[in-house]
């Protein structure tokens, strides 16, 4: 006779992987949330992570993240056969080596057998005593923004539900569950798999889902008003870790059948959470991180699993006493540790001595080392190697931009030379309106802060110095200015930031055109003038480097615009 479901849940949090507490309740069924940091393509690696996670766990079923053992996104590794038989092989010895474990969900692309539609299934496999005894697959595939699923997968067509001990669980993955009419107000897509696990005693959702700021409490809404709607628990394991572009946030968590939210585990850091279906109840507060402690967060590990999993230790900056520099190479300590973190400072006849000293102040603050390299020789040279060809003809932003690619192939050349990653600086505000030098100062291996608005970079400076001092004061306010010609204040060229910024969001994110924009009480020529400026910067942004998503609209995966176009 199944025992009765009663249910309320309790909770217990699990500091870190491999250390838990054990607390039986008897006559409980326990579920292991296994939010773990998966490198896309370590078949091996995610298999060993999945491994410790489950090492001697005192749970009835233990569930992974959406597509765990190949990481995600995997983007088109999945369009090679080999690939994802090399993946079935691993969850096949997995499955063996955790014979006697917990049954457990792991996410894994599953090859289409029939001979239509796409390739592959987005799915998850039930291990158990040895082998794999179910499959579940998902049914709606996010093909939008960031996401491109229609491209490999072929959709689930039935019910998923897992019997165990007498319960019935609802399993869905990540997407399935972001159809709700009651949140959303509209439904983006005609089916909702939610219907189908209607009567199931509780939910899993397997995800992988990333960060923006502030999604989560979203996420955690949207999750309690489904629990409460079909009057089960529910239980959501996210991924945690940086991806190329993409920074998960985990926050794996589980839901009461009120909705009340019963625990959630840690926000950016592996966790494993254990969660007892039919104990008493707790209760959770409110996440009360800050906009600017949450994409601190993001930033830092989306920054320190880039140079990891790129397989690099260190990372150089060139500190110009700025404000993106500086908040960069902090971002770079705090992710890296500051013995592997080299600022560069290039100074040349436009530098002035207080930027120097900025720098160096900076970099005391953040124990990191200097390289000084003064340019002025190298612009000199320069200057009399083009001298001939350039003779008569004024000098203008040629030979501005010339000190920026100085500067650039100098990181380079230290990147080549010791096998540093080059970090580069430039904020969302520059990137978009093309403020910034192509193969200069957008030289680099990494972005970190290509998604972060200009006005945002400042409330994130002045939010660090709320920690101790960390960026100096006179950074932050003086003039923004490039320094690569005498007097430059970058207020010449563009409009205030606060402007800026405020035009750039509702254009980027909101999608809005120059009429909607004018509507809004914004200066019709100043809205013409910026839109113009992110149309020609698209050639730019095609070639810069990754950067970390923390808005819900980044220039990367998710901003695909034409470059040769006209409107
Ligand atoms: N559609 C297209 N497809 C492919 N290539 C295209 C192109 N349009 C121009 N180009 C190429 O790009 C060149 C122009 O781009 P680029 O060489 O970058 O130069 P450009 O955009 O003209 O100038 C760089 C601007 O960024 C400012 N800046 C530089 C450095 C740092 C900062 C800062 O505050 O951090 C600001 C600087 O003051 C200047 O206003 C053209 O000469 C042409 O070679
Ligand atoms: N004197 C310098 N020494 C070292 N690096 C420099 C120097 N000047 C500029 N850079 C590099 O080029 C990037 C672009 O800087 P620039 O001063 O032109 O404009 P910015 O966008 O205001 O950046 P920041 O706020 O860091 O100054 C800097 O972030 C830095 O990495
Ligand atoms: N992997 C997914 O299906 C993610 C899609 C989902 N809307 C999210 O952002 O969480």
């Amino acid at each position: 006779m199944p025992t009765a479901f009663s249910p309320v849940l309790r909770a217990t949090r699990l500091i870190q992987i491999g250390i838990y507490k054990t607390c039986a309740y008897a006559g409980t069924m326990r579920v292991a949330l296994l939010q773990i940091n998966t490198t896309v393509g370590d078949l091996e690696g995610n298999a060993s992570l999945i491994r410790k996670a489950v090492e001697s766990l005192d749970a009835d079923l233990a569930v992974t993240p959406e597509m765990a053992l190949v990481g995600y996104p995997p983007r088109d590794l999945l369009l090679m056969p080999g690939f994802v038989k090399n993946a079935w092989d691993v969850l096949t010895r997995l499955a063996l080596d955790l014979e006697d474990s917990p049954p457990m969900l792991v996410g894994i692309p599953e090859p289409n057998r029939s001979e239509t539609g796409r390739p592959l299934f987005n799915s998850a496999a039930l291990l158990a005593d040895g082998s794999v005894k179910q499959i579940f697959r998902k049914t709606l595939l996010p093909t939008y923004d960031v996401f491109d699923e229609d491209r490999y997968f072929e959709p689930a067509s039935g019910p998923q539900m897992l019997n165990l001990k007498g319960r019935t669980f609802g399993i869905s993955i990540c997407e399935d569950i972001w159809n709700d009419r009651d949140i959303f107000r509209r439904r983006r897509y005609h089916r909702d798999p939610l219907e189908d696990l209607r009567g199931a005693d509780c939910f899993i959702n397997m995800s992988a889902s990333p960060f923006t700021a502030g999604k989560h409490l979203k996420r955690e809404m949207m999750l309690s008003s489904i629990a409460r709607k079909y009057g089960v628990p529910l239980i959501y394991v996210n991924q945690v870790g940086g991806n190329d572009d993409l920074v998960f946030d985990g926050r794996s968590c589980a839901f009461s059948p009120s909705g009340e939210l019963i625990a959630r585990a840690a926000a950016f850091e592996e966790d494993v959470l254990i969660v007892d279906i039919d104990s008493c109840s707790g209760s959770v507060s409110r996440d009360d991180f800050s906009p600017e402690s949450e994409i601190w967060r993001a930033l830092v590990l989306g920054t320190r699993d880039y140079v990891r999993k790129c397989g690099f230790r260190s990372a150089v900056i060139g500190l110009s006493g700025g404000v993106d520099s500086s908040l960069t190479a902090a971002i770079a300590a705090e992710a890296l540790g500051p013995e592997n973190v080299i600022g560069v400072l290039m100074p040349s006849p436009y530098t002035s001595r207080e930027s120097m000293e900025d720098a160096l102040e900076l970099a005391r603050n953040l124990s990191i080392q200097t390289i000084t390299i003064p340019i002025s020789e190298i612009m000199a040279a320069y200057e009399r190697t083009l001298e001939p060809i350039f003779r008569g003809v004024e000098k203008d932003v040629t030979e501005e931009n010339i000190q920026a690619r100085i500067r650039g192939n100098l990181l380079m050349a230290l990147s080549n030379k010791f096998g540093h990653i080059v970090l580069s600086t430039g904020n969302k505000s520059e990137l978009a309106v093309g403020y910034c030098t192509i193969y200069g100062d957008m030289s680099g291996g990494f972005a970190v802060l290509s998604d972060v608005p200009k006005t945002m970079v400042y409330r994130m400076a002045r939010w660090i110095n709320m920690r101790g001092p960390v960026i100096p004061q006179s950074v932050l306010e003086k003039a923004p200015s490039a320094e690569l010609r005498p007097g430059q204040r970058d207020q010449d060229t563009l409009p205030p930031y606060e402007t800026l910024d405020e035009i750039l969001h509702r254009h980027i994110e909101q999608r809005q055109s120059e009429e909607e924009i004018v509507s809004a009480g914004f200066d019709q020529k100043m809205v013409r003038y910026v839109l113009k400026m992110v149309k020609t910067a698209e050639f730019k942004r095609k070639q810069a480097p990754p950067g970390i998503k923390v808005t819900d609209r980044a220039f990367g995966s998710g901003w695909r615009m034409p470059i040769a176009y006209m409107m």
